[in-house]
């Protein structure tokens, strides 16, 4: 099993208060995983510090065994690695088409085979040449992950992916990670939707407080007593 991101012993610091202690995750090729928590346990520093917006005060950060961890985010698009953002950060008046082929900042341009592969995967395809400004909201948020893995990232780092979409949608965008992962790319998930969580990982990491209190299946995930207390009264 080849570990494409390797995050050790992470540690970041926002004005005295530790945003994340000493976190470690790692992420398969062919695995989606997960990164659940409370509000404020770390998710979204924890994605930063993956994706080069974010330098950490300590630890480590590999891609497919090479250091990035002091590597901006502009260079890691070009090292393979694919982001969304909460915001979407799409061109409003541009097409879906266009918006695919600039890609990310930093990344390669993807090519049109690469544009129609992505659109496909995430149902956007009949968008191609509509103006992102004209779809409603759930179908931007298809066509961000879409603009994210027409540039074939062999890693995947998604925030909130299924935030705003129909039932439909969401179950349209597990398949469509499921498809993306296999074999050799790997996703970092971080999302709200329990449902989709526990459908689509192979692997699950739980942190609290800026610190990991569980790692595992699903299953486990569900039935772990330190998971189901850090989530007690928040439904
Ligand atoms: N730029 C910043 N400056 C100061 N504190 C920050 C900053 N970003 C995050 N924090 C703090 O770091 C901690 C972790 O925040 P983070 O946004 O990573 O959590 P999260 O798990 O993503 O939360 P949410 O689910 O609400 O998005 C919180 O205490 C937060 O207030």
């Amino acid at each position: 099993m080849t570990r494409l991101l390797r995050i050790r012993d992470v540690d970041v610091e926002f004005g005295g208060v530790k945003a994340l202690d000493g976190v470690s995750v790692d992420v398969t090729a062919g695995h989606v995983h997960g990164l659940i928590g409370p509000n404020g346990s770390g998710k979204s520093t924890l994605m930063d510090v993956a994706g080069g917006f974010l330098r950490p005060a300590r630890g480590t950060v590999e891609l497919a065994g090479r250091r990035v961890e002091r590597r901006p985010a502009h260079r890691r698009a070009r090292d393979g690695i694919g982001r969304t953002f909460q915001g979407l950060e799409l061109f409003d008046d541009l097409s879906v088409a266009e918006n695919l082929s600039v890609g990310l900042v930093g990344g390669a341009r993807p090519a049109r085979a690469d544009v129609e592969w992505a659109a496909g995967l995430l149902g956007v395809a009949d968008e191609l040449d509509r103006l992102v400004v004209e779809l409603p909201h759930g179908r931007r948020r298809l066509v961000s992950v879409a603009r994210a893995i027409a540039g074939r990232p062999r890693v995947l780092l998604l925030d909130e992916p299924a935030a705003g979409l129909e039932t439909g949608e969401t179950a349209e965008l597990g398949r469509a990670l499921r498809e993306i992962v296999a074999p050799e790319t790997a996703i970092l998930l971080v999302e709200h939707d329990m449902q989709l969580v526990m459908g689509v990982c192979d692997r699950v990491t739980v942190l609290q407080l800026g610190g990991v209190i569980a790692e595992g299946s699903p299953a486990e995930i569900r039935t772990d007593p330190r998971v189901r207390a850090a989530y007690l009264g928040e439904g």
